[in-house]
């Protein structure tokens, strides 16, 4: 599905003496077009480490499974969560629910990740994180973009995961200009060709340890989403880092 896999070894390595593999590590950029990407490094982090992060996570992190509201319906969130924030950001509140924002001096070994990730993506300054365990194939996230307006309009958010491989859906939202589009006959065939070149979805198994990157205006135009995959039973982890203004 991911039409245009641009493959560019990194630069800086966040564990210099721990590339288990003694392969560079690859990103691959996807351009999502109109000013979205995606850049995914399957091995982000040495595999063993991730491991270990994963079972630390698992046991210390203070998960709770809240109830939230979705199209005025109130339901368990299909996941358990947790929040950490930098000091006196503002408070984010999502599906009618506000997490308590725990500090990242209670988990060292986030900050450690955080600094990886830093690392890996000159330029960001994450300050706040999303965490979320899938305990089993049944747990899952439904379709949304991470838009609200703390972010800002651009916002780049990387994640980060752990454990049980699971599919992440990216799909384009309904262009709002379509219906008043021009006919194709009116149109050039150069213009027809060009908007044709970028596919509607996008998918990426994500591996443990891995990183993915969405940027740009991925917010804007796309929805994201990890289904369910009722066959599947182990639990995994995924750490969102995210900016707020
Ligand atoms: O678990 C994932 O990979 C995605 C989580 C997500 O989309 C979110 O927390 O907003
Ligand atoms: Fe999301």
């Amino acid at each position: 599905m991911s039409l245009r896999l641009k493959a560019v070894s990194e630069s800086t390595d966040p564990y210099p003496d721990d590339n288990e593999s003694g392969v560079k590590r690859r990103r691959q950029m996807v351009d999502l077009g109109n000013g979205s990407e995606i850049v995914y490094m399957p091995s982000f982090l040495p595999f063993r480490r991730a491991w270990d992060y994963f079972d630390y996570l698992n046991d210390q992190i203070p998960w709770t499974r809240p109830t939230i509201r979705v199209f005025g319906r109130s339901c368990v969130q299909p996941r358990d969560t947790c929040y950490i924030a930098s000091p006196g950001l503002p408070d984010l509140i999502y599906s009618g629910y506000q997490p308590h924002a725990y500090s990242w001096d209670d988990f060292p070994q986030l900050k450690e990740i955080l600094d990886a990730v830093h690392k890996a993506l000159p330029g960001s300054s994450f300050n706040s994180l999303l965490l979320n365990r899938y305990k089993g194939g049944n747990d899952y996230v439904g379709w949304h973009s991470d838009d609200e307006k703390l972010y800002g309009s651009t916002p780049e958010i990387a994640s980060v995961s752990f454990g049980c491989e699971r599919e992440f859906i990216l799909k384009k939202k309904p262009s709002k200009t379509s219906h008043v589009s021009k006919s194709h006959d009116e149109e050039p065939a150069s213009k027809r060709l060009k908007k044709s070149n970028h596919a509607d979805k996008h998918s990426f198994t994500l591996k443990h340890g891995s990183l993915l990157v969405m940027r740009g205006n991925t917010q804007r135009d796309w929805i994201h989403s990890v289904p369910k995959r009722t066959k599947v039973e182990a639990n995994r982890i995924n750490l969102t880092f995210r900016h707020v203004l």
